[in-house]
């Protein structure tokens, strides 16, 4: 399902709603959220308004338990680290219980820190596989999202459910969730804005498939829901 709104302010405002609404729901019926954040910089006005009222009082932290889809295999005090990005704006904000926040730990080495990843979910789930209530994804110009880039080997993973991998373009080793078990997810939502996105947002909702060029297309919710939370600007082409 595809939500357009005119600007990124909208975006972030009716994205801060649509969570809220689904945690309590969701939280009606079970005592547990499990949510995968994503990092760049599109999620920070929305984790702020998130953080502050009338969202922080609504949502039961004490529930939430909050996992990440990719991470960039730099300190936790880098600025480029997305789990420290989402503590400042969010996490550090609110009552969460650090104990249900299960970061990836970049003071591994990447490949370790997938493996213990996959051992966190594995404990966390079982050997069935995750199925978490919300994955929330962000997409680059490219096309990307996670850290599955175009053109590289993470996006075609079928058996690891965390992988990493030496991101040549940005000199950095990468630590991502795979497809399928994004896939398991109940939702997903992307936050993408911006008119430096419209042509991968055209190519990934209205191009032929190509899920080499455009990673973002392989996500697709097996028995899940899949919405996009986009920009007029992302959306130029989309509604051309
Ligand atoms: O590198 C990354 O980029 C994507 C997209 O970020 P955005 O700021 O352009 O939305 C992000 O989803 C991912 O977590 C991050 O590692």
């Amino acid at each position: 399902m595809l939500h357009i709104y005119k600007t990124p302010d909208e975006v972030s405002h009716a994205l801060a709603e649509w969570i809220t609404t689904n945690i309590e729901t969701t939280l009606q019926q079970q005592d547990r959220f499990t949510w995968v954040v994503t990092g760049g910089n599109s999620p920070k006005q929305l984790y702020e308004l998130l953080a502050a009222a009338p969202y922080r009082e609504r949502i039961d932290w004490s529930k939430m338990h909050i996992f990440w889809g990719d991470e960039r295999a730099v300190p936790f005090a880098d600025n480029r680290n997305n789990a420290k990005m989402t503590f400042e704006h969010l996490l550090d904000k609110v009552p969460v219980v650090r104990e249900q926040v299960y970061i990836m730990d970049t003071t591994l080495s990447p490949e370790e820190s997938a493996k213990a990843y996959e051992a966190i979910l594995h404990k966390y789930f079982g050997n069935d596989g995750p199925s978490f209530d919300l994955v929330l994804n962000g997409m680059g110009d490219d096309g990307h999202t996670l850290s599955l880039f175009p053109h590289t080997p993470v996006i075609h993973e079928q058996k690891a459910w965390v992988t990493s991998f030496y991101l040549d373009a940005q000199q950095m080793y990468r630590i991502t969730l795979t497809a399928p078990i994004v896939n398991r997810a109940r939702k997903v939502a992307f936050l993408t804005f911006g008119a430096n996105k419209a042509n991968a947002l055209f190519e990934v909702l209205k191009g032929a498939p190509n899920i080499d060029q455009y990673p973002s297309q392989i996500i697709q919710p097996a028995s899940g829901q899949l919405h996009w939370f986009v920009d007029e600007a992302a959306a130029s082409k989309v509604q051309a």
